[in-house]
């Protein structure tokens, strides 16, 4: 931003665009469940359209093209750690599907545009994210924890809270996903950081964390939800030389400093 050879375009990647550039970051999809179920139709039209759109564009440009793959495509795993080359246990007919079956055949396109035109193509699967300036209504985990307890109301934990996930502090997945598009490998590779935590342990610490005065509330849990979830991240390890860095509870710090500031109760 502010760079002179810096553009920025509002463009919905549905509908095709003409542009000129070396390489793509195709990340556009709503990611948090309560955006991506709101109208899942258009998630699915995003992921396969928008998915295509943007290979397009990198056959004609030349570009390398890399795609933003999600924990999500191994569904609710039976195999734990989930390693790259699990297949995944995803229902095609559930809530959750037009996300997961829509990532999964953005994968798919991404291989054939690769094996049938010779596309230079990279696939990362990213796993449960946080950070500095999430929306402060996304809907995920960590922000719902994080200024639920800076506005001292319960924080919400769905189901028994006994459903693990494992969670990587944002500037570790951007070195991640650089690492990938600048390798050599097309992937998949699993970024994310393998800490697990049960959702009660992650309440507990954003207790700790943030307000030792936070109540637990427990809610209904949403259909198909993954029982656990954990990253085996030895290949990117070994071929990338990549692993994150941040724990949770130091990442937790920083994103409280960003939400106090913007919920207005100084920093
Ligand atoms: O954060 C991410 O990167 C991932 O988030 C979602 O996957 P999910 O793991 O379901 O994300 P959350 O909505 O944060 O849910 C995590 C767990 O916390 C629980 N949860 C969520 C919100 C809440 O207020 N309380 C609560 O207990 C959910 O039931 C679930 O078990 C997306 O589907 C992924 O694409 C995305 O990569």
């Amino acid at each position: 931003m502010g760079k002179p050879n810096f553009e920025l375009i509002r463009h919905d990647v549905v509908e095709r665009v003409l542009l000129e550039v070396d390489q793509i970051y195709h990340l556009a999809c709503p990611a948090s469940p309560i955006h991506y179920k709101y109208n899942p139709i258009k998630t699915s039209k995003t992921s396969f359209l928008g998915t295509m759109n943007m290979l397009g564009l990198a056959k004609r440009c030349r570009a390398r093209f890399l795609i933003s793959s999600t924990s999500e495509v191994y569904g609710d795993p039976l195999q734990h750690p989930q390693e790259e080359t699990y297949w995944g246990n995803v229902n095609p007919v559930g809530e959750r599907s037009c996300y997961d079956e829509g990532k999964r055949v953005a994968e798919t396109l991404t291989m054939d545009y690769h094996r049938e035109h010779g596309l230079e193509v990279r696939i990362v699967r990213i796993f449960n994210t946080y950070g500095p300036r999430m929306a402060l209504d996304d809907g995920r985990v960590v922000s719902n924890f994080v200024a639920q307890a800076l506005k001292n109301e319960p924080l919400t934990v769905y189901g028994d809270g006994t459903q693990t996930r494992s969670f990587q502090f944002v500037t570790d997945l951007v070195k991640g996903m650089v690492a990938v598009m600048d390798g050599a490998h097309v992937g998949p590779f699993n970024i994310g950081n393998p800490g697990e935590f049960t959702m009660l342990e992650l309440a507990n610490l954003v207790k700790e964390v943030v307000n030792p005065k936070a109540t637990i509330e427990f809610r209904e849990n949403t259909s198909d939800d993954p029982s656990r979830r954990r990253p085996n991240i030895t290949k990117a390890k070994e071929i990338l030389g990549w692993e994150p860095k941040v724990a949770l509870r130091d990442g937790l710090a920083m994103m409280v400093q960003d939400f106090k500031k913007r919920l207005g109760l100084g920093a």
